[in-house]
């Protein structure tokens, strides 16, 4: 499992920390990862004659440049400070000296000619875009065509949230030190850090054990994803009823389906007026035109793909079983009526969804899609997943930490990729993971599928993307 943590409480543990060690010990292994990851981003027998441009702010995010960069000095390349902040960091710029840095008086002569810049103009410290006067120096180190390395941040975008409210200067990769920040998780700050590497500096033991983020990794999945005993049937493994599509929208329903029938359930029960187009693509479902109260047993519901204004929501909500409600199904739902229920409830949302629940412009849950997750959970009681560039999972209550999706691919933004999700998700709650682990692990294997279809590189269709599903899963668990 992947963690990250808030400024304070990375603060904190450094603070505690510092206070066990002589002073700069923490600055110098954090420079000395910096270095070491320049190093391999030159590349072997590279960094002699290397150019490399520093940009430093004002802060201690300054030093680590500065202290990196006399580590390069002192390998041969030919390293430039350019001080933006209305101070630099003493020991630094001293130690870069005497490396045989030097100092530049206009800035854009050394970008001009760089391999390496490194962006040191502020990390945790830093609040909203960059300032005014960084913003051409910041331009001109991304047109400079050098490898631009983000120090432990890209400098401009808020550590905590993802958020971005002004300029940012775009990374080609970013180290981070101790823990990873939220922001470099989470759209849209994600989107400027490029690779991500992570140095301990020995904070591990003093952060606490439960983080702002987790991103699940194979083997946090591996152990989540149901596996039939040898006692197992069709019944004892979960029948998960799907209430979806429409005449209007029959597709939605056999998407539903095909997401359903990759998600560890024994058998998937379709309720609604699209049976025969999913009898004709999935003979294996079992289908029923009534009501779903008198579909018969099912261990979990989905509601709402293409569902139109049809009834079936209230039905299914009624249920004392877990409810995954999706699309349509989230239209006016009432946070009264899924607060009231028993059992679990997982929202599935895109950004629009949220915004219309949440009463809000779509465009402020996508710049702060953190706080959009957890007030949704909040509202609601419920497990809430916020599709998107980037997928995030809060709890119901939106306490504890929220997972944040590590396998999304932008390839999924096409037509029915979320019909799919649900269905699994639906499937997963159905074999009996908790909510929050039946979304999460259903966001990651849905990612993941989507990853295999499109090899990466090219268009996929939704049908694709849960066929690719049977596959995903054995990446996971093999
Ligand atoms: N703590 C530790 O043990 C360790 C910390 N480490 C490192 O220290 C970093 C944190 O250092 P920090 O706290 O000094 O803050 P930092 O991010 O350098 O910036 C602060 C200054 O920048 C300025 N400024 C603010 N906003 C701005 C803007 N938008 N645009 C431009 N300038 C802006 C403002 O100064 P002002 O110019 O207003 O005087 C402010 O005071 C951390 O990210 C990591 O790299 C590592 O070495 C490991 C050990
Ligand atoms: N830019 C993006 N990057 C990664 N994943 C995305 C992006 N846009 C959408 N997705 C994913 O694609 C799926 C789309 O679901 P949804 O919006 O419900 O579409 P539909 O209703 O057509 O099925 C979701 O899993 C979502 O997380
Ligand atoms: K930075």
């Amino acid at each position: 499992m992947r963690t990250a943590y808030r400024v304070e409480t990375v603060r904190a543990a450094e603070a505690e920390l510092m206070s066990r060690l002589p002073e700069g010990t923490l600055m110098r292994r954090a420079a000395a990862g910096l270095a070491a990851a320049c190093f391999s981003l030159l590349g072997r027998g590279r960094v002699y004659g290397a150019r490399v441009v520093l940009l430093v702010g004002s802060g201690d995010n300054g030093g680590d440049a500065l202290y990196a960069g006399a580590r390069l000095a002192r390998r041969g390349a030919g390293v430039t400070a350019v001080l933006l902040g209305s101070r630099a960091h003493a020991g630094g710029l001293a130690a870069l000296r005497a490396a045989g840095g030097r100092v530049a008086e206009d800035p854009f002569e050394p970008l001009a000619a760089a391999d390496l810049v490194l962006d040191g103009i502020t990390g945790i410290g830093g609040h909203g875009g960059l300032r005014p006067d960084a913003v051409p120096v910041a331009r001109a180190a991304r047109g400079s065509g050098a490898v631009v390395v983000a120090v432990d941040l890209p400098s401009g975008v808020d550590a905590d949230t993802g958020e971005v409210a002004g300029e940012v200067l775009r990374a080609d990769a970013t180290v981070t030190f101790g823990a990873y920040k939220p922001g470099l998780l989470i759209d849209p700050a994600r989107e400027y850090a490029g690779a991500v590497r992570l140095v301990g500096i020995g904070l591990e033991d003093l952060l606490p054990s439960v983080p702002e983020l987790q991103a699940l990794q194979h083997e946090d999945v591996a152990r989540m994803l149901p596996v039939p005993a040898a006692e197992s049937d069709k019944y004892r493994r979960g029948v998960v009823g799907v209430v979806a599509g429409s005449r209007r929208y029959p597709g939605a329903a056999v998407l539903a389906v095909a997401g359903a029938l990759h998600g560890g359930a024994g058998a998937v029960r379709y309720v609604g007026p699209a049976g025969e187009a999913v009898i004709a693509r999935f003979p294996e479902t079992l289908v029923h035109a009534g009501p779903p109260a008198k579909a018969g047993r099912v261990q979990a519901w989905v509601v709402g793909p293409g569902l139109g204004d049809a009834p079936g929501v209230d039905d299914v909500l009624a249920s004392d079983v877990p409810v995954a409600v999706d699309a349509d199904g989230l239209r006016g739902l009432s946070a009264e009526l899924v607060r009231a229920r028993t059992a679990p409830t997982l929202l599935t949302p895109h950004a629009g969804e949220a915004a219309a629940l949440l009463g809000v412009a779509r465009e402020a849950v996508e710049a702060r899609r953190l706080a959009a997750v957890r007030e949704l959970a909040t509202r609601f009681g419920a497990t809430v997943l916020l599709k998107g560039s980037t997928t995030l999972v809060a709890e119901a209550g939106g306490r504890g930490p929220v997972r944040v999706n590590p396998t999304g691919t932008s390839w999924l933004a096409t037509a029915g990729s979320g019909d799919v999700l649900s269905g699994l998700a639906g499937s997963l709650l159905a074999a009996g993971l908790p909510a929050i682990d039946a979304a999460s692990a259903a966001a990651y294997l849905h990612g993941l599928a989507a990853r295999r279809a499109s090899g990466g590189a090219s268009p996929i269709a939704a049908g694709e993307v849960a066929s690719a599903l049977s596959d995903a899963w054995r990446d996971v668990t093999s």
